[in-house]
């Protein structure tokens, strides 16, 4: 007889440590149970319908057929109106000093918690089936269930926005969605409307810069930083107010694929993130991110050259250093997607006492977005009673009924003030942990307008530009030559290129150089469209200003440190008469340094070595693709190396991953291999002095040697030189 397990509440029975947030109580697992209906009662056929004879008609009556294809007629809710295609991951939050000074939270004031996560990581545009790779924004949220309710820190991998204020989201995401006519193009930004809000949106001019940078086409979710974005505050016990930044480092390093790789991916493998995060775990390298602060005291807010409250600027780190507080480590893959990644609910509204707003206006509208839009997409205002949002600690308070409720409130009480139920629940006040409000004095008159601290949108444009390496400049022109080049409208590609003038003259240059285009030599401003009716357009016209420091070296990727392989996917291009010593030696070097290995083949399953030892084979070059892949090894033995070498796939892959700028190894014996690609047309004869053919190519008689430069080269991820002689010149 087919059990049904307990349903535990939470809200009543904790887990016995709630140091790990379980889902068990929930959970429901049919190994070794019987099938039976939603309503208990075991089914002796569920594969055949009820029909008046064999061939007959089916019948109305069949309770079992109707709920069954009921039950899958309604499994479909509506997918997140932006950040549909996603990915989540539990872990834990460990803090590495108190920060007592600052703020009264519980959970960053004690050293010894370890407080439960659930991350969901998202790219914006795409609907839920779409590719992981798209140029895109990639949201970075994280639940922390606390002791005293949930923390959502709701950010994305870009430390900006594209607009000042929350009223222009609902436009920015119908032109960057697919068209409404054609519903073209999926999960993509290049494309008429999108450039069009662009051209006349100029306060977009830093996150448009982010955006066309390789930030927007990660390697790997456990690759990229996050962001809280805006402003917030922290509040220590006296009440005392600082500003806030919040930043997530991945200690993995910051790293990005090639964008036509990412085309590639999109087509190869379009889970690429989604299988690398769920595989990391699963193999047990769990992903780890420092939490960083900038911390500004409040008499400090009026210091700098941009408002603190407006949300298309960072601060510098070389102004206000980043703090790294605590670590969080993802360590559990979700049992379930729909129930807890797609039914996660995250808001920055979900605060714990000693955390709070800025009066930042692209905050401010968030705050009555997310549950606004939960409500629809979870069907009722119950959602906080689903597994994966229910707080850890419980819930009382009077709110009752509504479509799913889950909790059983006893009693006749459900209002306060209330003496039939002697008052309870009762309020906290602020020293038993309740949370207040910081009482920031506001004195205004109510207005519909932007502050003139908002107009200055191009100084740290600029000074993202100008703190790029030379390859990533060279990545923000070809990107936007790509989105511009896909624009139809000749009007939004000039006013694109007269923004792009605005931040960088070079930067216009090459762009319209690509377009066939001249740079606007007066570029009409105010371009900015988004003015009030009532309002004089000389007071919005951008001021167009110096940013205060030059460069930022925190805001390039070239400056991350590159120290490790640990996790990175390396192909071995082997087939039958490969000499296993030396392919087992560099196997050995790779995993000891943290690497996976997959042995790719012209055949599935297994290959024989010149020894006729079998070793295993992961993938065929049917199934593989170089794109998967940060590194290649070409193993000698004589058999191996002529197949591969005869084999236009295996050509190809080994092209590909130098296209991609990627670290190659070959032993000296697989050189008829290298010499049949379109880059390294005669490889030396002798070896002795010139292990390395050119930068991040790698050939050695000596497997060990191999190794450790081999090692060294995945290390720096990528060798954007070679893409030199593709470039037009400045
Ligand atoms: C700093 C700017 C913003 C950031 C960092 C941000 C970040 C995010 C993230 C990470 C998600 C996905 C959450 C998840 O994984 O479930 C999300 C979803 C969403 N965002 Fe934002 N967002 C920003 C601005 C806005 C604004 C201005 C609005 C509306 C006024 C908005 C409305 C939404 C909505 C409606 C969802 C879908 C939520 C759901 O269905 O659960 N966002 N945002």
């Amino acid at each position: 007889m087919a059990k049904r397990k307990a349903q535990q509440d939470p809200a009543v029975d904790q887990p016995e440590n709630d140091k790990v947030r379980s889902l068990a109580p929930f959970m429901e697992d049919s190994t070794g149970e019987r099938m039976n209906t939603n309503t208990g009662l075991l089914i002796n056929d569920d594969q055949n319908s009820l029909k008046a004879g064999e061939r007959g008609a089916s019948l109305l009556e069949d309770f079992i057929l109707r709920e069954k294809i009921t039950h899958f007629d309604h499994e479909r809710i509506p997918e997140r109106v932006v950040h549909a295609r996603g990915s989540g991951a539990h872990g834990v939050f460990k803090l590495y000093k108190p920060l007592g000074e600052y703020t009264r939270a519980n959970f960053l004031n004690d050293t010894e918690v370890e407080t439960p996560v659930f991350v969901r990581f998202s790219t914006v545009a795409g609907s839920r089936g779409s590719t992981d790779l798209a140029r895109d924004v990639r949201g970075f949220a994280v639940k922390f269930y606390t002791q005293e309710g949930n923390f959502d820190l709701v950010g994305n991998n870009m430390p900006v926005f594209f607009i000042q204020d929350a009223i222009k989201f609902p436009d920015l995401v119908h032109a960057v969605k697919p068209e409404p006519d054609n519903e073209i193009p999926q999960a993509a930004s290049a494309h008429d409307t999108f450039w069009d809000f662009i051209s006349v949106m100029p306060e977009s001019a830093h996150m448009i810069m982010w955006l066309m940078s390789d930030r927007a086409i990660p390697r790997s979710y456990r690759m990229m930083e996050g962001f809280g974005v805006h402003t917030f505050r922290l509040v220590n016990a006296a009440g005392v107010s600082h500003f806030v930044k919040f930043h997530w480092k991945p200690l993995l390093g910051v790293h990005s694929v090639a964008w036509d790789e990412a085309q590639n991916i999109s087509g190869k493998d379009p889970d690429f993130h989604r299988r690398d995060l769920w595989d990391a775990i699963e193999s047990g390298s769990f992903p780890e991110w420092e939490l960083g602060l900038q911390i500004v005291p409040e008499e400090d807010e009026f210091k700098f050259d941009f408002d603190l409250l407006d949300p298309t600027k960072i601060i510098p780190e070389e102004l206000v250093p980043v703090q790294r507080i605590g670590k969080m480590t993802l360590n559990r893959n979700p049992e379930n997607f729909f129930a807890e990644t797609e039914q996660s609910a995250f808001h920055l509204g979900h605060v714990v006492p000693g955390i709070d707003f800025t009066n930042d206006p692209l905050l401010q509208g968030r705050l009555f977005s997310y549950t606004d839009t939960q409500l629809i997409r979870l069907g009722g205002p119950n959602f906080q009673e689903i597994p994966i949002n229910r707080p850890i600690v419980p819930v009382h308070n009077n709110q009752r009924d509504g479509y799913m409720r889950q909790t059983i409130n006893r009693g006749k009480v459900s209002y306060g003030p209330n003496a039939l139920g002697d008052g309870f629940p009762i309020q906290s006040k602020v020293s038993e942990g309740g949370f207040a409000s910081y009482p920031e004095r506001i004195d205004a008159r109510k207005v519909r307008a932007r502050s003139k601290s908002f107009l200055d949108h191009f100084s740290q444009a600029k000074l993202f530009f100008n703190s790029q390496s030379d390859p990533e400049k060279d990545h923000i022109v070809d990107a936007l030559s790509f989105e511009l080049g896909k624009v139809q409208s000749g009007e939004v590609r000039q006013r694109m290129l007269g923004i792009l003038s605005m931040i960088d003259s070079g930067l216009a240059t090459q762009v319209a150089f690509k377009l066939r285009l001249p740079v606007p030599e007066d570029p009409e401003l105010p371009m900015n469209r988004s003015i009030p009716a009532d309002a004089d357009p000389a007071d919005y016209d951008p001021e167009v200003k110096e940013p205060s420091i030059a460069s930022s070296a925190a805001l390039s990727m070239a400056n991350q440190p590159k120290d490790s392989i640990e996790t990175r996917k390396i192909a071995f291009l082997a087939a039958d008469g490969v000499d296993g010593t030396a392919l087992q030696t560099v196997k050995s070097a790779l995993e000891n340094a943290g690497a996976v290995v997959e042995v790719i083949s012209t055949r599935q399953n297994y290959l024989l070595s010149e020894a006729n030892e079998q070793i295993l084979v992961n993938h065929s070059l049917l199934t593989a693709a170089s794109v998967l892949y940060d590194a290649v090894y070409v193993p000698g033995g004589t058999n191996s190396v002529a197949e591969i070498a005869a084999d236009a796939d295996g050509v190809h892959f080994l092209n590909e991953a130098f296209k991609h700028c990627k670290a190659i190894a070959a032993d000296a014996g697989a050189t008829q291999v290298i010499e049949a690609t379109n880059f390294a047309k005669k490889v030396p004869d002798s070896f002795d002095d010139e292990t390395v053919l050119m930068e991040g190519i790698v050939i050695s008689e000596d497997p060990a040697q191999l190794s450790e430069w081999f090692i060294k080269a995945i290390a720096q991820h990528r060798f954007w030189d070679r893409e030199k002689p593709r470039k037009v010149p400045a």
